[in-house]
């Protein structure tokens, strides 16, 4: 949280205003092929708090001729690290999880002044984000080929994978750290270089992440952040030069769908991390109490402001009374406040447009008949802050039900049997998660592989790891993210066939 200068009451848009030990972690430039910059004409944007609207830092408003700059010096650094073994890689990105480890209190307080998230959350997204650079430094002594038995006596068939080229990541700002580490340690392992365009809401946690990237040692040119409060010209330099060759998107399936078609032109391969609508089954014979908590955790993280909340809770009919009364009674013990005081459960909405959206689908529910059994309403502190609200009498009619919220609001919706809720739960063009509490193991089994969704979770409302792919069906995206599965996006497969070998 920004302080005001007692003698000019003026905010302090020092480290030491936010509270940084490493007042260099707090960067206004942009990093562009190992140096830090501004923009070509000077201009800069502002990033403000989302908890009290205050004036955190300015960064640079880059246009295309800089973010061209930046895929030519990824491009120049690219020969020397492609050439560079798998060992070699692992060692920078080791040092880099490190640093972030090591300064994880600093990244934390940045990330929570330009996102509003609660600090334990922020310490846990720098922990997350870390956790994927550690993962990639493993992942890159572990590129393995194959060799095939060749149809012909004289040949030898081998596959190799190389590096892709220069790549390109554009990011949200609902996780500002580790959307960018889950991309760029994938990309870097496998040997190639990546320039990054971080929402305009959230680029320090970014520009600290490339502080960070130049003491581990990452040679100049290979990993690149780029601000913009103009992120259609951005994205159209990122998405039309032919030298990037692959393009990975977190953010909205609107913005996914354009910045695919974009890349058309020039056949970039192409990873897509959109939007959600994730059903949340709370069957008859689910522990819930265990359900409850796991849903509050889903539901409720970030603010509701994440791709894999809790979207439409069903729960089923014999027990649904007994469930929203458990559920009421922790929603309204939930604390809303600033991310920076320890107490507080549920951090600001990002802006006023995600408030106008909650406000839309609660009204829109209210007149189709939904009651409201906590919550409800724009928080007494006023500005982004919404109560965490829970809503019965849900309607499949209803906004709430068909559109991504992103917002604290549990919807929750009826249901009789497994094969009505499987149905309900799968008529959505979405298909990034969904969860379900239950301990019949038949029916675990049953629903887990019926649910259409690139990610199920079972008696549990977090399935957030470095270790396990992270991705979408259907309108939710393309490829995986994390895991063994991540490197393989920033990898081409080669194949070399080796004839006239005798015998
Ligand atoms: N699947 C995932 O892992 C995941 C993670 C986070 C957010 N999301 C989704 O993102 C949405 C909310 O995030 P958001 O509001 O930042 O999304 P957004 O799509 O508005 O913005 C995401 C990024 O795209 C940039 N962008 C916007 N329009 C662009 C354009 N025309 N060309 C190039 N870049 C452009 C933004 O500047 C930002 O950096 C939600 O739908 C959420 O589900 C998905
Ligand atoms: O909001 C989208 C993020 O990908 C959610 S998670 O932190 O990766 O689960």
């Amino acid at each position: 949280m920004k302080s005001a200068t007692a003698e000019t009451n003026a905010p302090d848009l020092t480290a030491a205003g936010l509270g940084l030990e490493d007042a260099a972690l707090l960067r206004d430039r942009c990093f562009v092929g190992g140096h830090w910059m501004e923009a070509d004409d000077g201009r800069r944007f502002e990033i403000r708090n989302p908890a009290d609207g205050s004036l955190v830092a300015t960064v640079p408003d880059l246009g295309r001729a800089e973010v061209r700059r930046a895929i030519e010096a990824a491009n120049a650094a690219w020969p020397q690290w492609r050439a560079s073994t798998g060992k070699q890689r692992a060692a920078i990105l080791r040092k880099w999880a490190d640093l972030m480890a090591a300064h994880r209190e600093d990244l934390a307080r940045l990330l929570t002044a330009e996102q509003g998230k609660p600090l334990k959350e922020a310490r846990g997204e720098i922990d997350y984000a870390m956790s994927f650079l550690e993962w990639f430094s493993e992942e890159a002594k572990r590129i393995y080929g194959d060799t095939i038995p060749a149809p012909h006596g004289d040949q030898r068939i081998v596959v190799i994978k190389q590096p892709i080229g220069v790549s390109a990541a554009i990011t949200p700002w609902n996780f500002p750290s580790a959307m960018i580490t889950r991309k760029a340690g994938a990309a870097l392992a496998a040997g190639s270089p990546m320039v990054v365009k971080p929402a305009e809401q959230t680029p320090l946690s970014a520009l600290a992440l490339a502080v960070l990237a130049e003491r581990a040692g990452l040679p100049a040119g290979l990993f690149s952040v780029v601000t913009s409060s103009s992120p259609q010209e951005v994205g159209a330099e990122l998405t039309g030069n032919s030298i990037v060759r692959k393009v990975s998107f977190t953010g909205s399936t609107a913005v996914g769908k354009i910045l695919m078609r974009q890349c058309a032109d020039t056949v970039k391969r192409v990873s897509l991390e959109l939007g959600g609508n994730a059903p949340f089954i709370v069957f008859d014979d689910a522990d819930l109490d265990a359900a409850v908590e796991g849903l509050i955790a889903s539901k409720f993280r970030n603010a509701g402001q994440t791709c894999v909340c809790a979207n439409r809770i069903y729960v089923q009919s014999g027990i649904y009374a007994d469930f929203a009364a458990r559920l009421a009674v922790r929603v309204k013990a939930m604390r809303v406040g600033a991310g920076t005081d320890p107490e507080v459960d549920q951090g600001p909405l990002i802006d006023e447009a995600a408030m106008r959206k909650v406000e839309t689908h609660l009204g829109d529910a209210r007149a189709k008949g939904a009651a409201v059994a906590a919550g409800g309403s724009r928080h007494a502190l006023g500005g982004t802050f919404f109560e965490p609200t829970v809503l019965t009498g849900v309607s499949d009619d209803m906004l709430i039900a068909s559109e991504e919220t992103f917002g604290p609001v549990a919807p929750l919706f009826s249901f009789e049997d497994e094969a009505e809720v499987i149905a309900r739960a799968n008529a959505t063009p979405f298909g990034l998660c969904s969860y379900f509490y239950g301990r019949d193991i038949g029916r675990v089994w049953r629903v887990a592989e019926a649910l259409e969704s690139g990610i199920v979770g079972v008696n549990t409302g977090i399935i957030s790891t470095d270790v396990a792919p992270f991705g979408g069906i259907k309108e939710s995206g393309l490829g995986r993210e994390g895991s063994k599965y991540g490197v393989e996006d920033y990898l081409e497969v080669k194949y070399i066939c080796l004839a006239g070998l005798g015998g």
